[in-house]
């Protein structure tokens, strides 16, 4: 191979990485230099990354150059920590995967993954999995609330083939960074859209099994009809990163639209007079669930923000 090519990160593991170039993927690690550029995020290099390598003098590659980012997908590093994690770059849409129950995924958690996509303008995606085991009123509910506030739901029982036409057509030909708590049918839903994808295969379930913590890192995908599926196992709640308490209310959409109608141009939504999303509430317009999850996000995040 040449002394220097440039290609797409698939795998970021911290110590090294996987870069993919026509078809081949070259294990890389990263040139010291370029961990400074990382500052506040815990990760400089992450999944998505458009890259130069270069052979050593050893003949083993090291990353050598990133490409400027067209987006990213980041959360705070943990719960309490003010360190970000970049989840993936470069991606075009994000597929929330989201279980009613079986297991339940919070509704905190799917409101901070909608505001993080929102706030970093990706579109998001939401698919309601297992659905063969849900409750058709819950299953209801639920699209009325994420339809309302204008997103897409999908709805799949990948095992039975149920759904899975509708979702390989939304991914073909974009990088799709696919999100949701463990358990929730991700990995089973990459597989039934291509087979010759195997996710997480083996070592984790085994690891599962004998319930230890095991690190995951977040791994690229290329699909068999075009595109890329992003796939990151592990994540279990999302802090939110540079979003103003005063801008919270931008990421949720049904409120943008919304709140053209408040009496004060610079209106929180909370306890303003003449408060037109506050109306909207109450008319069942916007989703009470959703102005909930508004104001415990605006009251819990208030701590981390200058
Ligand atoms: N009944 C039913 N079971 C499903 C469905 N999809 C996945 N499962 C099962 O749910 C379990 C978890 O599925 P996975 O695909 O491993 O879930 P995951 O989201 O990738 O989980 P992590 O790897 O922990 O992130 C497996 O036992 C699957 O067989 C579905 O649509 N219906
Ligand atoms: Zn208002």
């Amino acid at each position: 191979m040449e002394k220097r090519f440039t290609g797409t990160v698939v795998r970021a593991t911290g110590s090294w990485y996987e870069v993919r170039r026509d078809g081949e993927t070259v294990r890389c690690r990263m040139r010291g230099r370029l961990r400074l550029q990382g500052r506040r995020s815990t990760n400089p290099v992450v999944v998505g990354d458009e890259v130069a390598c270069e052979a050593d003098d050893g003949g083993d590659y090291v990353i050598a150059d990133i490409a400027p980012r067209r987006n990213y997908v980041i959360r705070r590093a943990s719960n309490l920590s003010k360190e970000s994690h970049i989840i993936a770059a470069n991606v075009d849409r994000a597929l929330l995967v989201v279980t009613l129950r079986a297991p339940e995924t919070a509704t905190e958690f799917v409101d901070r993954f909608l505001v993080t996509c929102e706030a970093y303008k990706v579109p998001a995606a939401i698919l309601l999995s297992k659905i063969d085991l849900q409750d058709p009123e819950a299953v209801a509910a639920f699209r009325a609330v994420y339809e309302g506030a204008g997103y897409r739901v999908l709805e799949a029982a990948a095992p039975q083939g149920v759904g899975v036409e509708e979702v390989r057509e939304l991914l073909a030909g974009c990088t799709t960074l696919v999100a949701g708590n463990s358990g929730v049918g991700k990995s089973t839903l990459v597989r039934a859209i291509d087979p010759s994808l195997d996710i997480r295969t083996g070592e984790i379930s085994e690891s599962h099994r004998k319930g230890r913590h095991t690190t995951t890192f977040s791994a690229m995908y290329p699909l068999a009809g075009g595109g890329a599926v992003i796939d990151t196992p592990g994540i279990k709640g999302f802090g939110l990163l540079d979003i103003d308490g005063a801008e919270l209310w931008h990421y949720f959409p049904e409120m943008m639209r919304t709140a053209p109608g408040c009496r004060f141009y610079n209106c929180t939504h909370t306890h303003e007079p003449g408060c037109a999303v506050v109306e909207a509430v109450r008319r069942g317009e916007i989703a009470p669930a959703r102005y909930e999850s508004y104001l415990k996000i605006l009251d819990e995040d208030e701590k981390y923000r200058k």
